[in-house]
């Protein structure tokens, strides 16, 4: 099943409704994420953020109350419809998540991994020296490639996972609160790598953090629970202006900190 859609956009969600069994967790999400740029999903606990982001790459799917209604479309293509491959949608839309979750094995493999079960024809030893590269952790690692990935510090071992999404080449990073199990330094610096890899790749960030999404992101949406506990997207711009110009009362009250 094919749409049109303007491809000018990284993914595009229509009346997305979102289900665990009976229970709308989210409803009438119209989102278009913009390629090449930061965007920060924020709000208050339970509201949705998570589900939506996991949405974005059919993570949902291994939830078995879960359910959607609408289209989430990417290169103009539903990747809920019936033909679609979840697989080749979670390549190519690759996530890192909460807690650093790197394999029990060599920093090495947690790399090479993704590229190996895809059948990767070219030279491995640089795939994996690019990867590490482009996760900011080759020179902190390049010596002791051999060494467990669950040896690295929490900080290392989240830029080893985003190495380990890198490597089978998304075009989009879903991550989800990346930083909460992290100190400030080591959430600093994934905050710089996010920059540095928003040059060639889309991401989308769930946070917490207010600072982390005024800082790190260039768009911003700000969901919130409607009275059925139901979440919705309140407000949805460029980061700047959700921060110092809100139009929505309830987005001031949240970035504020009346609320939430
Ligand atoms: N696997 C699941 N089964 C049933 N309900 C779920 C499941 N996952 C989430 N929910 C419910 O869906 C709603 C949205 O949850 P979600 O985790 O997406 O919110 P969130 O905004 O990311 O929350 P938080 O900020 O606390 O992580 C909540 O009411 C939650 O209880």
């Amino acid at each position: 099943m094919t749409h049109e859609t303007n491809n000018h956009y990284a993914i595009e969600t229509r009346g997305v409704n979102l289900y665990y069994g009976n229970f709308r967790a989210v409803k009438d999400v119209d989102l278009q994420i913009v390629p090449q740029k930061i965007t920060a999903i924020i709000g208050p606990s339970g509201c949705g953020k998570s589900t939506v982001l996991r949405s974005f790459n059919r993570m949902n799917d291994f939830v078995p109350s879960f359910r959607m209604e609408g289209e989430i479309l990417f290169h103009g293509q539903n990747i809920y419809a019936e033909d679609v491959d979840p697989v080749m949608v979670r390549q190519r839309i690759g996530m890192v998540f909460q807690k650093p979750n790197p394999f029990p094995k060599s920093i090495y493999e947690n790399v090479a991994w993704g590229a190996r079960i895809n059948g990767y024809k070219g030279n491995l030893d640089e795939l994996v020296e690019q990867t590490l590269r482009d996760a900011a952790l080759w020179d902190e690692v390049k010596d002791n490639l051999k060494k467990s990935g669950l040896s690295l510090s929490g900080g290392q071992q989240q830029r080893l996972c985003i190495a380990r999404a890198l490597a089978v080449k998304p075009e989009i990073i879903l991550m989800d609160e990346p930083c909460s199990a992290l100190d400030p330094i080591a959430t600093l610096k994934i905050e710089e790598l996010m920059r540095e890899l928003s040059r060639q790749y889309t991401i989308i960030i769930v946070t917490h953090n207010m600072q982390q999404a005024a800082r790190a992101s260039d768009y911003t949406a700000f969901f919130t629970m409607d009275d059925d506990r139901a979440g919705l997207m309140v407000e949805y711009g460029e980061t700047h202006q959700i921060f110092t110009n809100p139009r929505d009362q309830r987005t001031e009250d949240y970035i504020t900190g009346r609320f939430g």
